[in-house]
């Protein structure tokens, strides 16, 4: 450790290194001068850095005894206070550093202080190295502690039965649209959704040879298959597509045989040992997966957030121009509306609705006690906060 007030005279050793010079990390001849200098600098800011994750970890710990004596980590979990922290850090950044990089940072400095005594458990669709894994730590971070399911299903039934304390589920892409599945969930379920997660998708061609010649069958996600359809047709267009649970199910499998790939993300490859023959190989450049964060509580406001409903509406003519005209009386924006079978009834529908704004904040109250009158059942699904980036 180096300090400040022993530090060398600015330039001791005479020359600093060009910028253009090329030597090794360590060559004794390089480490004098300028770059002692500036290393002096960075071992001194990290000190600092160091101290203060320190302190707050201490004051993170304070805040948890002023919550009183709850039990579990998930009772001291609150979205909307991170959502407001990761905000603040997003409006004062000027770089260098991007908004993507100075949010994982913080991110994981949180993750961790909430986990001082016991990490939040959080279900997703496994097994390891789906994108639903890094949507989980892009929103929790990596102390949290991601337990891999088999299916979506199962990550309902493992927060409902207490095993998790949230879970995370893709429900649409950019580019695909809604995995209805996953939105169908939420008519026999109580759960609650408690914020999303946007995760940029890049898709890879895997396989165990890493050549394109030896592939005669391309196993990955019916999404996943959609997303690179062009390219396949392209560049694959007599291999058979077979569609699995997930594109972490593709690789494992891609991993028997010489002839098999499977379309996965770069961590899929990692995991199970493939090399990458393509990628990115996704038809268009934005696509991008929005993922729902499950639970069993509704969270207080964050100043930024969306609003899901349920909305069972009467088989009567206007019934969809009456359920949405009270949003538009309160100037409450909708993100969007789906419709689906109620499995109610045959020829019941259910609108699946997002709106701006949390449900205890004015107008969107207003909005929904008018909402009664026209529809026959009313779901909140969560207020949560919006996703960052
Ligand atoms: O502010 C709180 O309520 C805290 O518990 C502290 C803290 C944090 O590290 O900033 C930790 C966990 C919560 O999810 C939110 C914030």
């Amino acid at each position: 450790m180096v300090d400040k007030r022993k530090r060398p005279a600015k330039k001791a050793a005479g020359k600093a290194v060009p910028k253009t010079a090329k030597r090794a990390p360590n060559a004794a001849a390089g480490d004098t001068g300028r770059l002692q200098e500036v290393r002096a600098e960075i071992d001194g800011i990290d000190r600092r850095i160091q101290e203060l994750i320190t302190q707050r970890a201490h004051w993170a710990a304070k805040v948890r005894k002023a919550k009183g004596e709850l039990k579990a980590a998930v009772e001291y979990y609150r979205p909307e206070r991170e959502s407001q922290i990761l905000r603040r850090v997003l409006d004062r950044n000027q770089g260098p550093l991007s908004d993507e990089v100075l949010l994982r940072l913080f991110r994981e400095i949180m993750s961790a202080c909430l986990a001082q005594q016991e990490p939040l458990k959080v279900g997703f669709l496994g097994p390891e190295g789906t994108f639903s894994q890094q949507a989980l730590h892009k929103h929790f971070g990596h102390s949290a502690q991601a337990l891999p399911l088999a299916s979506i299903e199962e990550v309902f039934q493992e927060i409902e039965s207490g095993n998790a304390d949230f879970g995370v589920v893709p429900v649409e892409n950019s580019g695909q649209g809604t995995i209805q599945s996953t939105l169908d969930m939420f008519l026999t379920s109580r759960l609650k959704i408690c914020g999303e997660v946007e995760l940029r998708v890049h898709q890879h061609l895997l396989s165990r040879t890493g050549r394109l010649e030896d592939i005669e069958r391309v196993y990955s996600h019916p999404q996943s298959l959609a997303q690179c359809k062009a390219w396949l047709r392209a560049n694959l267009p007599h291999a058979e597509k077979v569609p699995v649970s997930s594109n972490a199910e593709a690789a494992r499998r891609a991993r028997v045989a010489d002839d098999c790939a499977a379309i996965a993300g770069e961590t899929a490859g990692q995991v199970y040992g493939l090399k990458v023959v393509a990628g990115p190989i996704e038809d268009r450049q934005d696509n991008t997966t929005r993922f729902l964060v499950i639970g069993r509580e509704f969270f207080s406001p964050s100043g930024h957030d969306r609003t899901s409903l349920l909305v069972f509406v009467r088989d009567q003519p206007g019934a969809l121009y009456n359920v949405l005209s009270p949003f538009a009386r309160h100037g409450v924006s909708m993100n969007r509306i789906e419709s689906r079978p109620a499995h109610s009834g045959r020829w019941q529908y259910v609108f699946f609705i997002d709106v701006s704004g949390h449900v205890e904040e004015g107008n969107v109250a207003q909005a929904m006690s008018e909402l009664g009158e026209y529809a026959s059942d009313v779901v909140v699904l969560g207020s949560y906060p919006v996703a960052l980036l």
